[in-house]
């Protein structure tokens, strides 16, 4: 999809503005945005600044990490610009929908009410379909070319817009890998959280390559080995036992984690995440390895808020009903309102 250019301020524009001191912000026309039935409303394309200095990635150094057992991350400290990666959160945060996922989880006799503690939203389809190109976008057999019946699933899935488009592609060239899934996490302040848990569902490809942003505020990344801790979801990516991924307020067991922005105990590890890193997780460490985004307090105000995008593989359907009902859900769509300075339920006008 072609890149925009953003509007052009007036001189006066310059003069007449009564916040000096607040960041101005151009709008970028939505000629060339992203659409599609199944979008609450349409995502404007990168402007083209963001897409420059995007492109000069990865920007800083990579390290990679397989000292401990069953571990092997590539972790890239600055993959984006620090001078982009604050333009392209604050667009993500301003463009994208996201969704506040309540579901329910049965646990024994009872079942259980879990609200995911942060915001999500997700795009694309497992490797049993694919999107037929822009502008129709319908889902398409890969080997026929067919239109996929509407039977096939029960949710509807996403096109990425082009704007996480553009960072898959980057990402794929980077890493080698290939990806057909977008999820993305933002986390308001430190209230917001994702507790243990590994993404071992059985619809990615074995020993998935996991390409997981940072973008916005600095937070605690810690990891630690299942040997230590039995896992907490079921094979379908299901919370399976209180400490799941979404209902263990503050059990994030980060009394264990030396303190250091890249540090381990004999059996954690903790990561000081920034804005514009980007860890790629591999190999076994999905099977053998947990992570979380623990709970924090002080991490508040108008600087708090984190956008994480993790890029994934699926190859069957399962993983599209999975990630689409864990991450969309059937709740209202959120937008951000820049002031107010908070998410807010997005009502179609009329
Ligand atoms: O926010 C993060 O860095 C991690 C997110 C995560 O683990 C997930 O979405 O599965
Ligand atoms: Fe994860």
């Amino acid at each position: 999809m072609p890149s925009m250019t953003p509007k052009k301020r007036t001189l006066d524009s310059f003069f007449t503005s009564n916040s000096p001191a607040k960041k101005q912000r151009t709008e970028p026309s939505l000629e060339n945005a992203s659409n599609h039935p199944t979008y609450p409303f349409p995502v404007p394309s990168l402007p083209d600044t963001i897409i420059e200095k995007l492109d000069t990635s990865p920007a800083g150094s990579s390290k990679h990490i397989n000292d401990q057992p069953d571990l092997d991350l590539l972790y890239h400290h600055s993959f984006i610009h620090k001078h982009i990666a604050r333009d392209l959160f604050d667009f993500l945060r301003q463009h994208l929908f996201f969704y506040r996922v309540h579901y329910k989880i049965k646990r024994g006799p009872s079942e259980h009410s879990i609200s995911t503690p942060r915001y999500t939203t997700v795009f694309g389809v497992d490797s049993t379909s694919a999107f037929s190109p822009t502008p129709s976008n319908h889902l398409i057999d890969p080997l026929s070319g067919h239109p996929v019946p509407k039977a096939r699933y029960k949710c509807r899935p996403r096109p990425l817009p082009s704007c996480l488009d553009h960072l898959k592609r980057m990402t794929e060239e980077s890493t080698l890998e290939t990806f057909n899934f977008c999820l993305v996490n933002y986390y308001a302040d430190g209230a917001d959280s994702i507790s243990y848990h590994s993404d071992d569902e059985h619809f990615l490809s074995p020993e998935p390559a996991i390409a997981s942003f940072s973008l916005g505020a600095r937070r605690d990344f810690l990891m630690k080995h299942k040997a230590v801790v039995p896992p907490n979801k079921n094979k379908d990516g299901e919370p399976v036992s209180s400490s799941t991924a979404d209902n263990d307020k503050g059990k994030d067991s980060s009394s264990s984690s030396s303190s250091s922005s890249s540090s381990s105990s004999s059996s954690s590890l903790k990561f000081v995440l920034q804005s514009g890193d980007m860890l790629l997780m591999r190999g076994k460490t999905q099977t053998c390895w947990l992570h979380s985004i623990p709970k924090r307090k002080g991490v508040e105000g108008p600087r708090a808020g984190r956008i994480n995008i993790t890029f994934r593989k699926a190859v069957k359907r399962e993983g599209t009903e999975n990630y689409y009902r864990y991450n969309v859900g059937d709740g209202e769509p959120y937008r951000w309102d820049e002031e107010r300075g908070e998410m807010v339920v997005w009502k179609k006008e009329g």
